[in-house]
């Protein structure tokens, strides 16, 4: 409930009382920014609690509910937008949330925890009905069902109880873009609460686009490059990648309460339904069972979907706990051109840091706690030769037409097949393009393979800005000054170019 309008610093804020078990949502439009301070009681931003008195700011459209389960009051600052004070577009008041919902499931995950741990330490155990195994939980709904929203809860859930839980949360949604850039399916292991700001780090901080030594809760994710935002576009490199990111996963070597803290998996829409995805239904359920057998998987949340629910009890139901939860009705519709937009502010984040300019009269403002100032970064332009980096399209683009293939062949070796770029070829499609820099193969030559490419992880994103093709030689963009000689990058369909 609203009460009214304060003065600070002769700047007007404006103060709301939340009932307990409410929320306060907000969605805000290109170029405002807002600032929220906890002044009395308890309130939590998808699972991360707020410090009292100190300022949050949101921006880059961010879309997002403050919630108490005590009540509140919270003190909002206003909106900076083109020298006009004002609300955010969209903010009001719900007393019908599906939080109560979704902290029985996070107790549920938590007794799985505990029990897991015990059975690792041979220790007494407390309660025999549970199974020993942690929680390893694949999230799937239609598009904006809040899928990513609940993986963030429920992970923010359990590094908050002070039980030495981290977590690791997945992120097979190659259109969401996770941590870093947009096209990557990416894992972290999180000990500390994710903090929402900006949609241009849904996921928390990297330390690939922040600071580390800043940046106190930057996370060290693990990325595998696909390139495209579509699962349509190519279902065996999807296939082929989250394989490797669950083979990846389980190849940690981890202590006892990393182990027991499990994972959550969050996924793309196309997953949910064939509808709208360009994915046919078996297409669609060999994606599931990949992510299944990747990550182990014995929970499956299925976000508002009756069908959706149905057909996982069908095809796992007796191995896997398929249960179906709520839909927030505060999860708010994300059309085309947003996400276009969203995909814009990733990438700029991930050269530049992320900077968003506090309300007006708030000096004291942080970014999930980290000063602004200090998430700022400044990328290399670099001009590399041709010659320095080995460049591979995978796939359809680079596919040769069926009837070009040689006798026998497959398309299903071609969708998977990398081929060279050559930068000094017409239609090399380069300029603007999102390279994803890979790890080095493996050192042994004997132990090489024409897909090596496919399998190795991501070190770093870069942009090429410009071609030189008389002199062989490329500019790029790069959060790094390091040495390109000897590398090897993917190119997919994302391009970016500055604004
Ligand atoms: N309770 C809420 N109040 C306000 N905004 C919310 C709430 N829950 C989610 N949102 C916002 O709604 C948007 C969509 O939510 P989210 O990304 O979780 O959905 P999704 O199902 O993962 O989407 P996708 O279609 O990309 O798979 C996000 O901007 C999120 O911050």
């Amino acid at each position: 409930m609203e009460s009214g309008q304060s003065t600070v610093a002769a700047v007007p804020t404006k103060e709301w009382v939340l009932e307990p078990e409410t929320e306060y949502r907000f969605e805000l439009d290109p170029g405002t920014s807002l600032a929220v301070k906890l002044i009395r009681g308890q309130a939590e931003i998808f699972g991360t609690e707020l410090v009292d008195g100190k300022a949050y700011v949101f921006g880059q459209e961010c879309k997002a509910a403050v919630f108490t389960w005590q009540g509140c009051t919270i003190e909002m600052s206003p909106i900076l937008s083109l020298c006009t004070l004002r609300c955010p577009s969209t903010e009001y008041v719900s007393e019908e949330t599906p939080m109560a919902a979704y902290a029985n499931v996070h107790t549920a995950l938590e007794q799985r925890r505990v029990r897991a741990l015990q059975a690792i330490r041979g220790s007494p155990i407390s309660d025999d009905s549970v199974p020993a195994e942690p929680p390893r939980v694949l999230v799937l709904g239609p598009a904006n069902s809040g899928k990513t929203t609940v993986c963030k809860i429920l992970t923010n859930y359990a590094v908050r109880t002070g039980q030495g839980w981290s977590p690791i949360l997945v992120n097979v949604d190659p259109n969401e873009g996770g941590w870093a850039v947009p096209g990557a399916i990416s894992a972290a292991s999180v000990n500390t609460p994710i903090v929402t700001s900006s949609t241009a780090n849904t996921l928390g901080s990297v330390a690939t686009s922040a600071p580390v030594t800043l940046s106190s809760n930057a996370l060290l994710p693990l990325f595998y490059w696909y390139g495209h935002k579509e699962a349509k576009r190519n279902p065996l490199l999807m296939d082929r990648l989250i394989r490797n990111l669950g083979q990846n996963v389980q190849d940690r070597n981890e202590d006892p309460e990393a182990v027991s803290s499990g994972l959550i998996v969050d996924t793309p829409a196309a997953f949910a339904s064939s509808t709208g995805s360009g994915l046919k239904d078996d297409q669609r359920q060999v994606l599931i069972k990949a992510c299944v057998d990747a990550f182990n998987i014995n929970i499956i949340l299925v976000i508002g979907h009756e069908k959706l629910t149905i057909e996982m009890q069908r095809i796992f139901g007796g191995r896997i706990n398929v249960v179906k939860i709520p839909k927030s009705g505060g999860v708010v519709e994300l059309d085309h051109s947003y996400r276009e937009r969203v995909h814009g502010y990733q990438l700029h984040t991930y050269m530049y840091g992320l900077r968003i300019e506090p309300p007006l009269g708030v000096s004291d403002a942080t970014l999930g706690g980290e000063p602004i100032t200090d998430l700022t970064l400044a990328p290399s332009s670099l001009q590399i030769s041709f010659e320095d980096l080995a460049i591979f399209r995978i796939g359809e683009e680079a596919m040769a037409p069926q009837s070009a293939l040689p006798i026998g062949a497959t398309r299903a070796l071609s969708e998977m097949q990398p081929v060279a770029v050559d930068p000094a070829k017409g239609g090399s499609r380069l300029i603007n393009s999102i390279l994803a820099l890979l790890a080095p193969p493996n050192p042994d030559e004997a132990e090489r393979y024409d897909e090596e490419v496919l399998d190795l992880t991501v070190v770093g994103f870069i942009v090429v800005t410009a071609l030189d093709i008389p002199s062989r030689k490329m500019t790029i963009l790069s959060p790094n000054q390091g040495s390109l000689a000897g590398r090897t990058a993917i190119v997919g369909s994302f391009e970016w170019s500055e604004q």
